[in-house]
């Protein structure tokens, strides 16, 4: 028989956090590392993901769904994200490819759920319905004081205002931003066998490197991949 070394099994890793933490930098810098590694993987985000979900985004972040309420909100996350699983994510893992989603269901949770007051109970029946088992395997919940991420963000405003309308989230005020902040760290403590709380503050570089680590840490495989 040929020793063919063994091909590590897909992944579904998540990035989560406030607004303008690094998630997207993140998420993109990964994927460079695992292609580099001649691992194959798919680059994706909530909301969005797929035609219908991105339709969904556009629509709740243009500000159309505000007046029907956070509870109504996070059923139209939800039905995106039953879309996404369903189109894109189960068939990647199930074909061997891994996903990085920039977002996913914890944002529900803390956006809508511990900050936005809506009942844990229509969450997690959300959740299962939406997710049909695909929790993700690993979850980098990027921690940072959010009057500093907004600094970033308005350094980062006068592209995106070229490129899409305003996000609606993010002209929450910063005591808003600070208890979903708190939402985000909650989750990571509820959590530890998933998620992996990591300082936003420090350097694209050192983060990235945080992030490699505790993932050759995490998945033996891939350390034994790299030789
Ligand atoms: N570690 C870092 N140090 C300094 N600036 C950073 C760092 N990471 C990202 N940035 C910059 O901060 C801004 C926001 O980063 P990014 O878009 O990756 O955040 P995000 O969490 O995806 O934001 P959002 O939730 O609003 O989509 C960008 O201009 C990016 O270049
Ligand atoms: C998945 C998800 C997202 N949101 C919010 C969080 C952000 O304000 C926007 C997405 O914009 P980004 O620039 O792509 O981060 O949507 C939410 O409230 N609930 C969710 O489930």
């Amino acid at each position: 028989m040929l020793d063919v070394p063994a091909k590590p099994a897909a992944r579904f890793i998540t990035f989560e956090g406030g607004e303008g933490v690094g998630k997207s930098t993140q998420v993109k810098r990964l994927l460079v590392r695992l292609n580099r590694m001649d691992i194959e993987a798919v680059r994706t985000r909530e909301p969005g993901g797929t035609p219908k979900a991105e339709a969904v985004r556009a629509f709740i972040l243009q500000g159309r769904s505000e007046s029907w309420g956070a509870g109504a909100e996070a059923v139209l996350f939800a039905a995106a994200r039953y879309d996404h699983v369903s189109s894109l994510i189960a068939p990647s893992l199930n074909s061997g490819k891994w996903v990085i989603s920039d977002r996913f269901h914890d944002s529900t949770r803390a956006y809508q759920g511990l900050t936005g007051g809506v009942d844990d109970k229509l969450i997690r029946g959300l959740e299962t319905l939406a997710l049909d088992g695909h929790q993700p395997d690993i979850t980098f919940i990027l921690d940072m004081d959010p009057a500093v991420a907004f600094a970033r963000v308005n350094n980062r405003e006068i592209e995106k205002a070229l490129a899409e309308t305003g996000d609606r989230f993010e002209k929450e005020d910063l005591e808003w931003h600070r208890r979903l902040r708190q939402a985000f760290l909650a989750i990571g403590k509820a959590n530890p066998e998933r998620c992996v709380v990591l300082p936003a503050g420090q350097s694209e570089d050192a983060l990235e490197q945080e992030i490699w680590d505790t993932l050759n840490r995490r998945f033996p495989e891939l350390e034994a991949k790299a030789g």
